[in-house]
């Protein structure tokens, strides 16, 4: 049966998925990685695309902005028959060890949203990736040689809310990094049994409007996407 958002048949979604926010990415991931990517749906301008990667089915699937966004794409991907989903995103660098365009690998999301507040009726929980995505993800990037931070990252709602300020106190206890949708997506593959991982790239430093330049980002972004897609290769193959 379609889904209300991401409209699309179950035979039409992998099983692993590549999540971007931005659906110019999503399109430029099928058609720079994947064999024979065929659009499924543009509804909403939630474009998603199916395709296959070194022999494995991969859906990538546009998110959009946001936790609200990213939640129902990620419940509808499930009802799809999505078992692995992996965002590949930008952020902002919370703290200056992080450069333009390096590689963060999430191990869990502060969750200052709105989304999981309401899933949650308020109580505390920690959203965390799964490990398996993390570890394959951790050794496709060695496998790349890229510099890359694992650690913690904080989804927020409003992106221009945030300060430097905001930022190096939030450092302070361990963040790396803020981006806007992976505390929804950890919570809803927790909820729903699927795996969730969250890669992103450094696009700006928080509360800079300063965006890296494009052949930077783009070169971030192309990273970010060849290691998630080797994690789902090593995963695919049982090699993590
Ligand atoms: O580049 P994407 O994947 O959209 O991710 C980041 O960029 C958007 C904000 O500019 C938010 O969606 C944030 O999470
Ligand atoms: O949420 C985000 C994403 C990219 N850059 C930011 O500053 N915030």
């Amino acid at each position: 049966m379609s889904q209300i958002h991401v409209r699309a048949q179950p035979q039409d979604v992998a099983p692993f998925v590549l999540l971007p926010g931005d659906p110019g990415r999503a399109r430029w991931i099928a058609e720079t990685y994947l064999d024979d990517p065929a659009l499924y749906t543009e509804h909403r301008g939630l474009l998603g695309f199916t395709g296959t990667y070194q022999g494995i089915r991969v859906s990538v699937q546009t998110t959009g902005m946001g936790c609200p966004s990213a939640s129902i794409v990620a419940e509808e991907l499930v009802r799809l028959g999505a078992t692995h989903l992996l965002r590949v995103g930008t952020c902002g660098a919370a703290t200056p060890t992080l450069k333009a365009a390096e590689l963060v690998i999430a191990q869990a999301a502060v969750p200052n949203d709105g989304t999981t507040r309401q899933y949650l009726g308020g109580a505390p929980y920690a959203p965390t990736a799964s490990y398996a995505l993390v570890e394959a993800s951790v050794k496709a990037a060695r496998a790349h040689g890229l510099r890359h931070h694992v650690g913690l990252i904080m989804t927020e709602d409003a992106f221009y809310a945030s300060s430097p300020e905001h930022a190096r106190k939030w450092a302070g206890y361990g963040v790396l990094a803020f981006e806007m949708e992976a505390s929804a997506l950890f919570l809803v593959a927790a909820m729903r049994g699927v795996q969730a991982g969250c890669l992103v790239t450094v696009s700006n430093d928080i509360g800079d409007p300063q965006l890296v330049p494009d052949e930077v980002l783009a070169r971030g972004v192309d990273e970010m996407v060849r290691t998630a897609l080797d994690a789902f290769v090593l995963i695919a193959r049982g090699e993590r």
